[in-house]
């Protein structure tokens, strides 16, 4: 494959099989030097299988990895300098202090007394753990690790990071100032892929993939991704929503619905043209016991898509028509 110095990542054709299973099947990926690129998807849907491929470390059962210019696994060893990895796992070693540990790493990567002084100095520093240096890492609370991991991960200033769910285990203003810090990296020019659960995380990347049973779904821009969503999004205000959502759970042209508080949102196939009057009249037909009422139109609106819904509507959780992937590049 000729690489394409625009991209961090150029990945074509990738399969990962494990036995019968494909972990990861047809992965066509491009990131572009200096961007967030988030990866969603279930568990199990093959976003850490993903990552381990272009890290080099699996080999794809097919198809072909550029990473940073580098033909993967071929250049593995010589990539492994050029980028950072952080893994679900809080991997440092936890009765070596926070020192300890970036001095640990500095070492692998072979740099100098002074340069690794500088460089852990400097991590310390950008990530707030100046009062934690002699702690042991066991005993930092989970934002704390997050940001030694983090730390850890930039010793060797790499040019494109790897985060495997780097927020699982934090508070939302945690995960927030480590968004903040990721915006730092990015404008420095480090390029970097994340997988995240968060859909709040997922909106603040330049390009999202969704991958579901190692294929992906849907990639592009999020706002793209939400103007190109074939669903409507209507939330219904009322009473006795639980009997409402069994009752509209049974039409086709519905692939979920999901009550927040008083509210039930309800995706409606774009098929379905005005889908109000629509729900109004399906609503006709609810039966139970109390008779219920049937709904009215001031109870229904019309609402912007979100994130979550577009996951929903692309990994198939609750879908019952099955729909063709999205390319939406934007
Ligand atoms: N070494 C392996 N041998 C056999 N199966 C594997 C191996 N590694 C991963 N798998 C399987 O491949 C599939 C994808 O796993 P993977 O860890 O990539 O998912 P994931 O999207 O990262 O999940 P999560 O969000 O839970 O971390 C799973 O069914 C998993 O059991």
């Amino acid at each position: 494959m000729q690489p394409n110095a625009d991209l961090a990542i150029d990945a074509r054709g990738v399969d990962k099989q494990f036995g019968d299973l494909f972990a990861v099947a047809e992965l066509d990926l491009q990131v572009q030097k200096g961007h967030i690129y988030g990866f969603l998807g279930p568990n199990g849907c093959g976003k850490s299988t993903t990552i381990r491929m272009l890290t080099g470390l699996l080999t794809p059962t097919r198809g072909e990895i550029s990473v940073l210019g580098m033909a993967i696994p071929q250049q593995a060893e010589a990539l492994r300098r050029r980028i950072g990895y952080m893994t679900q796992k809080f991997s440092l070693y936890e009765d070596l202090s926070v020192r300890e540990n970036l001095q640990f790493i500095a070492d692998i990567y072979g740099l100098g007394a002074r340069e690794s002084k500088r460089k852990i100095d400097e991590l310390i520093d950008t990530y707030h753990l100046d009062a934690q240096r002699q702690q042991l890492a066991g005993t930092l609370s989970g934002g704390q690790k997050q940001r030694l991991g983090l730390a850890c991960a930039c010793i060797n200033e790499p040019e494109l990071l790897f985060l495997d769910e780097p927020t699982s285990a934090v508070d939302p203003q945690n995960r927030r100032d480590f968004w903040e810090q990721l915006f730092d990296l990015s404008e420095r020019g480090t390029s970097i892929l994340v997988t995240t659960h968060y859909m709040d995380e997922a909106q603040r990347c330049h390009q999202l993939a969704i991958m579901e049973s190692g294929h992906i779904r849907a990639k592009g821009n999020p706002q793209a991704l939400l103007e190109a969503m074939p669903l409507h999004v209507i939330e219904i205000a009322g009473h006795r929503l639980r009997q409402l959502k069994s009752h509209l759970s049974q039409f086709g042209e519905i692939p979920s619905t999901a009550q927040l508080g008083d509210r039930l949102r309800v995706l409606v196939d774009k098929q379905i043209a005005d889908p109000i009057p629509w729900l109004l009249e399906k609503s006709r037909t609810m039966t139970g016991q109390p008779t219920p009422e049937p709904l009215s139109a001031n109870q229904l609106s019309l609402v912007s898509p979100n994130l979550e819904d577009l996951f929903v509507s692309v990994t198939g959780k609750g879908l019952k028509t099955s729909r063709e992937a999205e390319d939406v590049t934007g």
